[in-house]
């Protein structure tokens, strides 16, 4: 894949924030460059009050990690960067450090399509501190947005309940490239299509669509206009009906339909997109099965999203195809998720690596420490708990506890000999190089149908979802405590 060049025609190193440069100017100046050092990017709590979080966007890293480096153009303008006193922002030194810069790090990141939990690393960094440092914001900005549609469109696959779901944003997104990476999200999520054709192009994800009001607008009859667009299209009618009185409208496209199938094709459907949807999709087929048309489908749209689908689920609608636009592609009810993305650990010049904590009022911003890993326990293929540990603190244990990372008192025992278990990170870059093979976006897909395969129904249901339960293992606990007591001044016994 090729996103940035085909985007942006070039390096994406400028796509940061300010502080991340004028940082590593200073970590440069003071020697401390190279030093290595772990960061893990983590949200601290699902968006729309979701029981589970959709990982997505890990492709976006490949490429930005693959193409990273400061072209000539992007050190020229860093270089016309002056201070107040006419100075230069930036010594020369360090633009032409900053020219020979490549990625050297490793990088460790769950796959795209997984289901994550709250305080887990979905990417881990570790490498020269201030390459680290310089993916802060792009990775963030790539992470939070891919990672949030594709979990608003998780949910409302989820309320479709095995209908198809269209993705009809694109005209309200958020921009060019939100609006790209949306379509991306919200095919990962599960839809089945989206009507953005640039997305179904860069991305191979399946393009769809009905016709707009206009279509018929043109035309002195909605019978002419359903006509027309049947002898442009005769194996592709879902006529709209809704442009001037409904019922009507589902008359003259059974009409059309009738004189498609004396030409041996058949009507696919109609698409409502006002009014009382229950009640014109239940109307809607009636009158396509009394005619004989009980394979024509019945499209719905306008201003859906998961709590509206499940509704009219519940009201028995007889809808069979969703499109939904802009609530999911701007996720309307949440606008942003709060991944992070935080120092866990450095070498200090003895060579050895030091837990790194940012201590806070909130327990639930106190970041946990250390080069861990994430583990999920499964039990006949059902998800039973999420482990944080450290590396070699779990081997040969027969029974483990986690605790809760918010809240102590709450533990948890797993009888791991009876437990399978599969370790969430995977390695993506070792050194700078790729290891990782991106799986093509029909198997993220895939893949994310299969892993929400594996958890509860209680922690899927879209309103007071069931808690997941996600924990420190005791040893990364402990050094979480001490950490921050030490960080703190604290006695700790
Ligand atoms: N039976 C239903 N139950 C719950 N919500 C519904 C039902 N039917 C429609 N809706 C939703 O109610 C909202 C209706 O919005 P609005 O009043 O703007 O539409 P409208 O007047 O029918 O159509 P438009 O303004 O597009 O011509 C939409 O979000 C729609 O999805
Ligand atoms: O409602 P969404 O979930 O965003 O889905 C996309 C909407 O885009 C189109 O409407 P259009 O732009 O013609 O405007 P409308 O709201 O007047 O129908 C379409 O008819 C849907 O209603
Ligand atoms: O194809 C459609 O029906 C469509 C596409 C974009 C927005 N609304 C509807």
């Amino acid at each position: 894949m090729k996103i940035t060049k085909d985007l942006y025609q070039g390096s994406l190193a400028l796509l940061t924030d300010f502080y991340q440069l004028t940082m590593s100017y200073a970590y440069w100046k003071s020697g401390k460059a190279e030093q290595e050092a772990v960061f893990n990017l983590f949200f601290r709590k699902h968006p729309f009050q979701s029981g589970f979080t959709i990982a997505a966007g890990l492709e976006y890293v490949i490429d930005f990690c693959n193409n990273f480096h400061f072209h000539e153009d992007d050190l020229g303008y860093l270089r016309e960067m002056k201070n107040t006193d006419g100075t230069s922002v930036f010594e020369e030194g360090f633009i032409d450090y900053l020219k020979r810069m490549r990625f050297t790090c490793d990088l460790e990141a769950v796959a795209e399509g997984t289901v994550i939990f709250p305080h887990t690393p979905m990417i881990k960094v570790k490498g020269p501190l201030i390459q680290c440092q310089l993916l802060e914001t792009a990775l963030l900005n790539i992470i939070n947005f891919q990672t949030l549609i594709a979990t608003k469109s998780a949910r409302v696959v989820l309320a479709a309940k095995g209908d198809s779901v269209l993705e009809f944003g694109l005209r309200r997104a958020q921009g060019i490239d939100g609006a790209l990476a949306a379509s991306r999200a919200s095919y990962i999520g599960g839809c089945a299509a989206t009507s953005n054709v640039m997305a179904g192009k860069l991305f191979g994800i399946p393009v769809s669509g009905t016709h707009a009001h206009s279509w018929i607008m043109s035309f002195d009859s909605e019978v002419e206009a359903f006509q027309a667009y049947a002898d442009a299209f005769p194996d592709k009618c879902i006529f709209l009906v809704d442009t001037y009185d409904t019922e009507t409208g589902i008359r003259h496209a059974i009409e059309v339909g009738k004189i498609l199938r004396s030409k041996g094709k058949e009507l696919l459907g109609v698409r409502i997109d006002s009014g009382d949807l229950a009640y014109f999709s239940n109307l809607a087929r009636q009158m396509l099965d009394e005619a004989d048309f009980p394979d024509a489908k019945v499209v719905a749209s306008n201003d859906l999203d998961e709590h509206i689908i499940s509704s009219l689920k519940f009201q028995e609608a007889s809808i069979d195809t969703w499109g939904v636009g802009t609530k999911l592609v701007t996720a309307y009810d949440q606008p942003a998720l709060g991944a992070v993305y935080k120092l866990a650990a450095l070498k200090n010049m003895n060579g050895k690596w030091e837990p790194k904590v940012k201590v806070s009022q909130q327990s639930i911003k106190i970041n946990i420490p250390g080069d861990h890993q994430v583990k999920r326990f499964l039990k006949n293929g059902k998800a039973v708990a999420d482990m944080l540990y450290l590396k070699d603190t779990v081997q040969g244990k027969s029974k483990i506890v986690i605790i809760d990372p918010t809240d102590p008192t709450k533990r948890k025992k797993l009888n791991v000999e009876d437990l399978e278990e599969v370790n969430l990170l995977k390695q993506v870059f070792k050194e700078g190089i790729q290891v990782y093979t991106s799986p093509s976006i029909q198997e993220i897909k895939e893949y994310t149908k299969s892993s929400l395969s594996c958890f509860d129904k209680a922690h899927k249901r879209l309103i007071n979802p069931h808690i997941y339960p996600v924990g420190l293992e005791e040893q990364l606990y402990d050094l979480r405590t001490d950490l921050v007591f030490k960080m703190k001044n604290y006695e700790h016994e």
